[in-house]
């Protein structure tokens, strides 16, 4: 694999994403992800896995620079679909993933996070859904999941500026589990890990199972509108403005075409 890379210790799979400078998640990265679950899912000897980003930053998202070599909105709301359909199989999968988080978790960074069961942060980490400032919106069931964490009022406010909070405030709102020193975040992961391996494989797989069933209807209407949405919102000239404005390092102007 080009992108990640797996280490086992002790039962705990330790899965790195490499992807410098900011562990983008392009398409390719998505595939490798997805191949590495089919692995970890029948290796019965792997009963936790721990997630991280080598490097500056846990992931900045979806590889904008990729988007720029899409054409039409359709291929753009199937990119969104693969990314959802990954982050759903994680969030169902049979075996405890926990996301250690330094530096920032943004976009389809946290998107991937909040598939996670658990989140560790460190306290300055950055999380946040900034595809508003690209002129887009989030893809990867951002929109369905965040809101479930953090409650309406203060997804809103994420998406509507752009705003990360940090690993600290993350805690207080209910989205991450615990926030540590920069130091301290992969060794507590992993001593984390270590105590849920000590469980039944068997009252694991079923404890979540069961915890999925807290995602109604509701939640899959809105994962597949999100993708239609950000297919179509990826056409407007806003959309492409606010993906230019990125790659050119300048403010976006929107005017609301
Ligand atoms: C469905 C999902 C949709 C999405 O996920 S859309 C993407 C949402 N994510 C974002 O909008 C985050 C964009 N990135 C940033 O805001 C910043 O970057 C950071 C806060 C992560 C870091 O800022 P700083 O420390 O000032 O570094 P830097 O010079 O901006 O970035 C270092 C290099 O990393 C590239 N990069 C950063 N994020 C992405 C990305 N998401 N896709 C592709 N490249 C990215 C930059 O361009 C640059 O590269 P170069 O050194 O060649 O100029």
């Amino acid at each position: 694999m080009e992108y990640i890379q797996i280490k086992k210790e002790n039962q705990v799979a330790l899965i790195s994403i490499n992807r410098p400078p900011a562990n983008a998640l392009g398409s390719a990265l998505i595939e490798e992800l997805s191949q590495l679950l089919d692995q970890v899912e029948d290796d019965f000897d792997t009963r936790v896995i721990v997630l991280h980003g080598e490097g500056r930053f846990f992931s900045a998202g979806a590889d904008i620079k990729e988007f720029t070599t899409i054409q039409s909105s359709e291929d753009f709301g199937s990119l969104g679909e693969k990314g959802q359909n990954l982050f759903e199989r994680m969030e169902r999968f049979p075996k405890p993933i926990i996301a250690a988080i330094h530096g920032a978790a943004l976009g389809g960074g946290l998107e991937l996070a909040m598939a996670c069961h658990i989140r560790l942060v460190t306290q300055n980490t950055k999380l946040g859904l900034p595809e508003l400032q690209l002129g887009l919106v989030p893809g990867f069931a951002g929109t369905q999941r965040l809101p479930r964490y953090v409650g309406m009022a203060k997804a809103a406010e994420m998406l509507f500026t752009s705003e990360p909070i940090s690993g600290e405030e993350a805690v207080k709102w209910g989205l991450a589990n615990h926030a540590y020193s920069d130091e301290e975040l992969l060794n507590r992961a992993k001593e984390l890990a270590g105590k849920i391996a000590k469980k039944s494989p068997v009252s694991i797989k079923a404890a979540i199972e069961l915890l999925n069933y807290g995602k109604t209807n509701q939640f899959y209407d809105g994962v597949k509108r999100e993708s239609e949405l950000f297919g179509e919102v990826f056409s407007s000239k806003d959309g492409q403005e606010g993906i230019k404005a990125f790659i050119e390092k300048r403010e976006p102007q929107f005017k609301g075409e």
